[in-house]
């Protein structure tokens, strides 16, 4: 079966990038990004392809080829299901936050409400592809809905799980590591497996498109970001060692990256991982392994999370000791919200349990990032419910450049690893600041020796 129509539900840092990707390499494909967000609809159209609601470097570009020749976004969700031969689903999945399974299980209500519109929707055969991060057996759920809901079409349901990284979106889907495609082992499975690997075939060579059943597909996913996480928990664990004996992680890292069975990606120490998914996956991990009364399975995995909330806590508790014990009134500046570099996501960035900590502390932020707004920053502390927003306006100052954010601040906190923070004059940062001045550098990006020598009292991860 040759596709040319495809739909996506969810227009957001999965489904944006991905469909541009599959637009831009498939010209002979129509792609339909569809959501229920007029505003991010809306953006998406923007005529300066600059205004898309998500900075991925090199997104921008990939969207003006594409959109309007055979990449479209729209709100009319039904109209795209109903044209399209493979639909897409990539809505958001985020922990549970009421009922049974509270602040562990996957949210699958915005799953369930797309399986429900396209069984009411379809009038023909359609592949449906499970792109969001779905616990394990999701496709049993899917394939139960369609089956007893829909107009007596058939449904081929599919995992293609997305392993790109944000800030290096464009990149990792030009040029995977692989593609991963569950399917059914029916002959009809194969067909609609085989129709997905065609598509992907248009850019990815044949030897990293990788056939599964659909079960090894939807827990590899669940898998890979629970391994990528362990790794940070562990060098962060040993980060908090090598500060008690004079061993520097950094090196550690190296010399345990050289060797070829650990590899030296993932080893960085630092403030805490944070992003959308490593948590929400891997607590959802662990209630799986839970629901199946695995419970060592899932106090394994539930370590890694308790590890990095230390590892944030440690963070700001060392800000405040070293601050003679109080940071009240003294400003605190911010260097990066986003949870990484290159991104303008702040979904569970260490940055934002550091300044809910340290306002705790009676402390005044004040923040810079290249990429955030200061809505966006206020939101994600509002939305911790410590304080109200009228508090929380009222500790978090946002200014637009690095320089005004230090003057007269006590301390400096690196929070996000953006490039530009290693290129600035810190003399004169240093000069702007209160004395003794301290930087607290929770991504190790800055040079300690020469900022020792500028007169800084300089702090890093594991060190
Ligand atoms: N953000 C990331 O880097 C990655 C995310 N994932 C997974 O991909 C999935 C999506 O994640 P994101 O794109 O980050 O989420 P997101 O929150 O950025 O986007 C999801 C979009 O779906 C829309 N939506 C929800 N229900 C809808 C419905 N019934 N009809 C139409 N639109 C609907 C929302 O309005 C939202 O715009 C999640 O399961 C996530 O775990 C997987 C790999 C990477
Ligand atoms: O399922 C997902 O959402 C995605 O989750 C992660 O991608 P992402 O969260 O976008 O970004 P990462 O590069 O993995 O970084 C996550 C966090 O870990 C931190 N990190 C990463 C690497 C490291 O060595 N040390 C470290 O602290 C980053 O700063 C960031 O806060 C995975 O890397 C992707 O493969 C996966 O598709």
């Amino acid at each position: 079966m040759k596709i040319t129509k495809i739909c996506c539900i969810g227009a957001g840092y999965v489904g944006g990038p991905t469909m541009a990707v599959i637009a831009q390499k498939c010209p002979d494909i129509q792609v339909t990004v569809v959501d229920l967000n007029e505003q991010r609809i809306a953006d998406w159209n923007d005529p300066n392809p600059e205004n898309i609601p998500i900075y991925e470097p090199g997104l921008s570009e990939i969207v003006s080829e594409a959109r309007g020749r055979n990449l479209f976004f729209s709100t009319d969700v039904d109209k795209a299901i109903d044209e399209a031969q493979m639909i897409f689903i990539s809505v958001n999945t985020p922990t549970k936050t009421y009922g049974k399974g509270k602040g562990m299980a996957a949210d699958l209500k915005y799953i369930e409400l797309c399986a429900r519109q396209i069984a009411r929707v379809a009038k023909q055969n359609k592949i449906v592809v499970e792109k969001s991060t779905l616990p394990v057996r999701t496709a049993e759920a899917i394939k139960s809905i369609l089956e007893n809901t829909g107009n007596g079409v058939q449904f081929q349901i599919l995992s293609n799980p997305e392993f790109l990284a944000e800030g290096t979106a464009v990149t990792d889907l030009l040029n995977p590591d692989r593609i991963l495609i569950g399917g059914d082992t029916t002959s009809e499975g194969q067909k609609a497996i085989q129709a997905l690997v065609d598509v992907y075939a248009n850019w990815v060579s044949k030897d990293r498109i990788l056939t599964t059943n659909v079960w090894s597909s939807e827990l590899s996913k669940l898998t890979a970001n629970a391994f990528l996480a362990q790794r940070i928990s562990s060098i962060n664990a040993m980060s908090e060692l090598c500060e008690k004996t004079e061993a520097n992680v950094s090196e550690v890292a190296r010399a345990i990256g050289m060797d070829s069975r650990i590899g030296a990606k993932f080893l960085k120490a630092s403030v805490g991982f944070g992003g959308s998914c490593f948590q929400k996956d891997i607590l959802n991990l662990v209630y799986i392994a839970k629901s199946y009364g695995l419970n060592e399975v899932a106090d394994y995995w539930e370590q890694v999370i308790i590890m990095n909330d230390h590892q944030k806590r440690r963070f700001s508790n060392k800000i405040v000791q070293t601050l003679y014990n109080t940071v009240a009134d003294k400003k605190i500046a911010f260097l990066g919200w986003a949870f990484k570099k290159d991104t303008n996501d702040t979904r569970e960035s260490a940055a934002i349990y550091v300044a809910d900590d340290l306002i705790n502390e009676q402390a005044k932020i004040s923040v810079y990032d290249p990429k955030v707004t200061r809505n966006k920053m206020i939101s994600d502390l509002d939305y911790l419910e410590t304080r109200n927003n009228q508090e929380n306006s009222s500790y978090l100052e946002t200014l637009d450049n690095a320089y005004d954010a230090c003057k007269d601040a006590h301390a400096v906190a690196v929070l996000t690893e953006w490039d530009e923070f290693t290129t600035y004059d810190w003399k004169r940062i240093y000069d702007s600041m209160h004395k003794p001045a301290f930087v607290f550098d929770g991504r190790n990006i800055l040079d300690a020796k020469k900022l020792e020598a500028i007169g800084f009292i300089y702090q890093g991860i594991g060190s």
